[in-house]
């Protein structure tokens, strides 16, 4: 847990970069700063790891004051991850990686062993990069490298300045989907900072947005997006924000419709009726087992027709699991020219409804009104929005 309570920084210039700073990050919690240039967002970050000393107010690692602990103590408990990696580039990947339990006194051998399986983990196999040196490696599997590095002595805080600011754009998503499956496992405390808002929304359990030297608003992204706090925060997140929504509010069973379902054994007759009786011009496929197998259009089959399902059933080519976001089902949607998307639940195996467009964009309405109102999305009934 990393708390400031008041902090501020005040140059000898003069130049204010923090000013009265409160606020916390929980323990195993993300939180993105974000901000333009020169906001204060790297003095938050050194503040923490003292390589900057705050001029007012105090900052608490787990409960304790930092400026009672000694630096050197304090880093090792730390890890610090920034853009330009900083290997060693006359030691191997593994002996960087390995470096700092080795100094804290683990056996080189086990530090090398833990420095393996830390590899592993972010994505670098140790039998083919263990003995490369850091000019061998891409800009990204540095950054990789760097992560392990920065986790190896596995520090119960991690500060991120920019990590991935100098990759390309796509390897930085791949390196941001990497590194919250990462953090999943190993639920650092982690304040990470990014001039990128997209990168803050993706990653950000909450996000922190600077203003000149304070935070204007820190909530959880879709909040951001969706209820921002000021007109600065709106200016500054973008006229799209509605559209970088999509990418952080998950599909839930309210916003799913349920059409015709019929089993792939079941004669095209019974199958005809069911979609006529609901108007639907298509109806889902099950197997027999009860996993989504595809789906039927009315067109292709008639009341009188012999046979079964099987037979005329398509196969479905694409779905996702409840929790995706509503960014992946347009992007589904647009990707297979589909009017609807098959939505599985949680463990994949039961088919639990499709989503619509017109549900897409009800789901996004609702969670709008949802944050303005701190409500959860299923209790925010569509018509009583204003204007809805
Ligand atoms: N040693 C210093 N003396 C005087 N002013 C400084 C010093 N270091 C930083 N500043 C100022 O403090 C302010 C905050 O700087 P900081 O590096 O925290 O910004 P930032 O939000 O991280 O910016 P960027 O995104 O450009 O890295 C800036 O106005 C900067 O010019």
């Amino acid at each position: 847990m990393i708390r400031f309570e008041s902090v501020g920084k005040r140059y000898p210039d003069g130049t204010v970069a923090v000013d009265d700073l409160t606020f916390e990050v929980a323990e195993g919690e993300m939180v993105t700063l974000v901000g333009p240039s020169g906001c204060g967002k790297t003095t938050t970050m050194k503040m923490v790891n003292r390589l900057i000393e705050p001029t007012s107010g105090r900052i608490l690692v787990d409960g304790e004051d930092i400026a009672r602990v000694d630096p050197v103590e304090l880093r090792r408990r730390i890890g610090y991850v920034i853009q330009q990696v900083g290997l060693f580039p006359h030691r191997s990947v593994l002996d960087n990686t390995a470096t700092v339990p080795h100094l804290l006194g683990v056996k080189k051998a086990q530090a090398r062993k833990r420095a393996a399986e830390l590899l592993d983990l972010v994505g670098l196999d140790p039998s083919v990069f263990g003995d490369r040196y850091p000019d061998q490696l891409s800009g990204g599997q540095r950054q990789r490298v760097g992560v392990a590095r920065a986790l190896a002595a596995d520090p119960p805080v991690l500060l991120m300045d920019e990590p991935f600011g100098a990759v390309d754009p796509v390897v930085r998503e791949h390196l941001q989907n990497e590194f919250l499956k990462l953090q999943a496992q190993v639920r650092k405390t982690v304040l990470f900072v990014t001039h990128d808002i997209e990168e803050a929304v993706r990653l950000g359990d909450r996000m922190a947005v600077y203003g000149e030297g304070r935070i204007e608003q820190l909530d959880p992204p879709a909040k951001v997006l969706g209820a921002p706090a000021t007109p600065y925060v709106a200016d500054f997140v973008g006229a799209d924000r509605g559209l970088k929504r999509l990418s952080v509010t998950p599909i839930e069973p309210g916003d799913l419709v349920q059409p015709p379902v019929v089993r792939r054994n079941d004669a095209v007759s019974d199958a005809a009726h069911r979609m006529r009786a609901d108007a639907a011009r298509w109806a889902v496929v099950l197997d027999d087992d009860g996993s989504l197998h595809g789906w039927i259009d009315a067109d292709d089959v008639s009341a009188s027709g012999d046979g079964t399902v099987r037979d005329h059933a398509r196969r479905m080519k694409a779905w996702l699991p409840l929790g995706a976001s509503l960014k992946q089902a347009f992007s589904t949607m647009l990707q297979y020219d589909a009017g609807w998307v098959a939505v599985l639940d949680g463990d994949g195996s039961r088919f639990a409804g499709v989503l619509t467009p017109a549900r897409l964009h009800e789901a996004l309405r609702r969670s709008v009104d949802a944050d303005e109102r701190d409500v959860p999305r299923e209790d925010v009934d569509l018509h009583s929005i204003t204007g809805a």
